[in-house]
Order: C-alpha cells, then sequence, then structure tokens
C-alpha cells in the first residue's frame, strides 16, 4: 500500500514465495476464508439490526442448542469456500458429518475445518466471539473424501487461525513460520499487518477457567487454581488476576498479547456422563494449539500434547490447558505427581 501498510493479501503471497512450489491454491483458500471472515463480521457487527441475534430452535450435534447466527456463519463459510477448486471437503462444529463439494465445482488438495462461531453465548449480550479454523492436507481420494481423512494430528495442520470480532475485527494466522496479526481496516476492507511475530511472555500470573465448575475439578487442577488464588499468602511467590470471558478465541487473543493461562479441564461431572472434554479437537483444539506453540507457549490437555493426538472422531472433546510456558509446564507437572501418587 502507498502508506507501507502490507495487507493480509500481500502477507501470505509473500509468505507463499518462500515455499517451493506453491501452485497458489493455498493462497487463493485463504483469501476466501478472509472474504468469509469479513462477511461473518459485518453480521455479528449489525447482530438485532438486521435480526440475526437469538435462538435458532435447533440443536446441533453436540446436543447444544443453536444461536441463529451459528447457523448463519456455517453457511457464509461453505458458500465461501465450496467453488474454489482447492478443497475436497469440509467439516464444521455446526455440522453431523463432512460437508461434500457440491458437484459442480470441481475439488482441490484441502481439508478444511472450522467453528464458525466461538463463543456464540455471548452473541446476544455483545461480547466478542469469533471464527476459528484449521486447514490440512487431503491424503487420500481427494475426489472421494471421507471423515477418515480428516482424522489427522494437529501436527499435520498446514495452517491454523482464527478471527475475533471485538472493538475491531482481527485475524490471527499461522503456516508454521510464526504468528501474525492484522486488523480489519473498515474503511478500504481491508485486513492490515499490525501485530508482526505474536510471541507469548513465559511467565505469566493471569489464569482463566470457569470457577463454577471448581467442585468437579480433578486434585492437580484444583491444587493449581487454589495456589494462584492463594498467591503470594500461599505457594506462589506472587499474586494472580483472573479473567473468563467465555469465548476460548477472545481469551486466547489476550494470552497472545499479555501472556496467561487457559484452562477448560476434564471433571469429575464430565467423566461421570462418558465425557472427554468441553472443547473440541478438530476445530477449536488443535487450530488454537498450533497458533499458541508457533507464538512459544505451551498447549496440553494435561497429560499429553495436543497436538499429537491421534484423532477417533470429528467432534472429538478434548481437556485443553494452554498459554504461557512456565504456568503450562506447571499445571503438567502437577498432574504427573497426582498420577504417579495414584498409580503407587
Ligand atoms: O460457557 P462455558 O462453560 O464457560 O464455556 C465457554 C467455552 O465454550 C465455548 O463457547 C465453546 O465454543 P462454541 O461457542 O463454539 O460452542 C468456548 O468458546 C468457551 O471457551
Ligand atoms: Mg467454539
Ligand atoms: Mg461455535
Amino acid at each position: 500500500m502507498r502508506d507501507g501498510r502490507i495487507t493480509i493479501t500481500q502477507f501470505i503471497i509473500e509468505e507463499q514465495r518462500r515455499i517451493k512450489d506453491a501452485t497458489g491454491d493455498f493462497t487463493s483458500l485463504l483469501n476466501d476464508i478472509v472474504t468469509a471472515c469479513k462477511e461473518i463480521s459485518n453480521l455479528v457487527n449489525h447482530g438485532d439490526l438486521i435480526g440475526v441475534l437469538g435462538q435458532a430452535g435447533t440443536e446441533n450435534v453436540q446436543g447444544e442448542d443453536q444461536k441463529k447466527l451459528d447457523i448463519i456463519t456455517n453457511d457464509v463459510f461453505l458458500r465461501s469456500n465450496e467453488w474454489s477448486g482447492h478443497l475436497a471437503a469440509m467439516a464444521s462444529e455446526e455440522m453431523e458429518e463432512i460437508s461434500h463439494i457440491p458437484s459442480q465445482y470441481p475439488r482441490g488438495k484441502y481439508l478444511l475445518t472450522f467453528d464458525p462461531l466461538d463463543g456464540s453465548s455471548n452473541t446476544d449480550v455483545n461480547v466478542s466471539v469469533g471464527t476459528i479454523f484449521s486447514i490440512l492436507r487431503c491424503q487420500g481420494d481427494c475426489q472421494n473424501p471421507a471423515t477418515g481423512d480428516f482424522l489427522q494430528p494437529g501436527t499435520e495442520q498446514v495452517c491454523a487461525g482464527y478471527a475475533l470480532y471485538g472493538p475491531s475485527t482481527m485475524m490471527v494466522l499461522t503456516t508454521g513460520n510464526g504468528v501474525n496479526g492484522f486488523t480489519l481496516d473498515q474503511n478500504i476492507g481491508e485486513f492490515i499487518l499490525t501485530h508482526p511475530n505474536l510471541t507469548i511472555p513465559e511467565s505469566t500470573q493471569e489464569f482463566a477457567i470457569n470457577a463454577s465448575k471448581m467442585r468437579f475439578w480433578e486434585p492437580p487442577v484444583k491444587r493449581y487454581v487454589d495456589e494462584c488464588l492463594s498467591g503470594s499468602a500461599g505457594d506462589r511467590d506472587e499474586d494472580f488476576n483472573m479473567r473468563w470471558i467465555a469465548s476460548m478465541v477472545a481469551e486466547v487473543h489476550r494470552i497472545l498479547i499479555r501472556g496467561g493461562i487457559f484452562l477448560y479441564p476434564l471433571d469429575e461431572k464430565m467423566k461421570a456422563n462418558g465425557g472427554t472434554g468441553k472443547l473440541r479437537l478438530m476445530y477449536e483444539a488443535n487450530p488454537m494449539s498450533f497458533i499458541v506453540e508457533q507464538a512459544g507457549g505451551m498447549s496440553s490437555t494435561g497429560r499429553e500434547r495436543i497436538m499429537t493426538i491421534q484423532p477417533d472422531g470429528l467432534h472429538q472433546r478434548v481437556p485443553v490447558i494452554l498459554g504461557s510456558k512456565q504456568e503450562v509446564e506447571r499445571v503438567v507437572d502437577y498432574h504427573k505427581q497426582h498420577d504417579a501418587d495414584a498409580a503407587a
């Protein structure tokens, strides 16, 4: 741009020039995703002015009540990405099965998973929400993709990103070469590079967890949070602050900017109902873990690195503990100690 600012399109193209044999497919796919996020930003921003708030009256595969915006944003993502010829198929939080590319369009070599609207319990109360996405290569038959083609560990991701619809609309991306943030300039409708090379501070005094679940937490999590709450009056040398926005995108974004630790652990109530966590591996935990690790942070279930989990289902749920390395390592240690004592 004349004033030296870099648009997301220019940034992506320059990134791709680094890659030998880059065909431009990936760049074009990312541009379609960027367009979808711009459209969603506009919808979220207009809210009740265009009647998109409130319940849809339907349930998704997770058994959750869908918001109107869950369904509308899912449709925006499908329509924006199905025609390009770069995708073999898509998968979403809001669809039980994978979505095949309509026969009138060519199929390509990539797979796209997405959470079209993250933090949807916040839509009606005007609190930040987002969109999360992850791109994989289709390792199987791209002309006849199946669910199994999606079930690749997070380490296989080609790209992960999110859009945050807050006071300003931002996009944050990684293609495995660091993490960069872009802000939507509403005047020209372009995302501009404003946060190059985002890095998560190793230490922090800020934790985020839904404390209403405290009585169900496993001992390692209970111990960690208790210590944070006791602060310098307890075993920790400093005092801690707490945050909970109930939008994973907004929590992760805060952590990318100023550090912190985010926990949505497995708890006794979930276990009693045969649950394995709250957040979904394929379109929440894996893309956010890729971004957090690329920014120098750490992401774990408490017992294993999330990115190396072999997925066994499109909507599989996992415990998520991510953020500043020193704090995540501490929580992982507490799990190790607890499990070792329990096994002894
Ligand atoms: O309402 P709770 O239990 O605090 O859960 C909040 C969590 O649930 C989520 O809203 C789940 O995501 P969706 O809104 O996409 O279903 C996360 O963004 C957030 O971290
Ligand atoms: Mg979500
Ligand atoms: Mg969602």
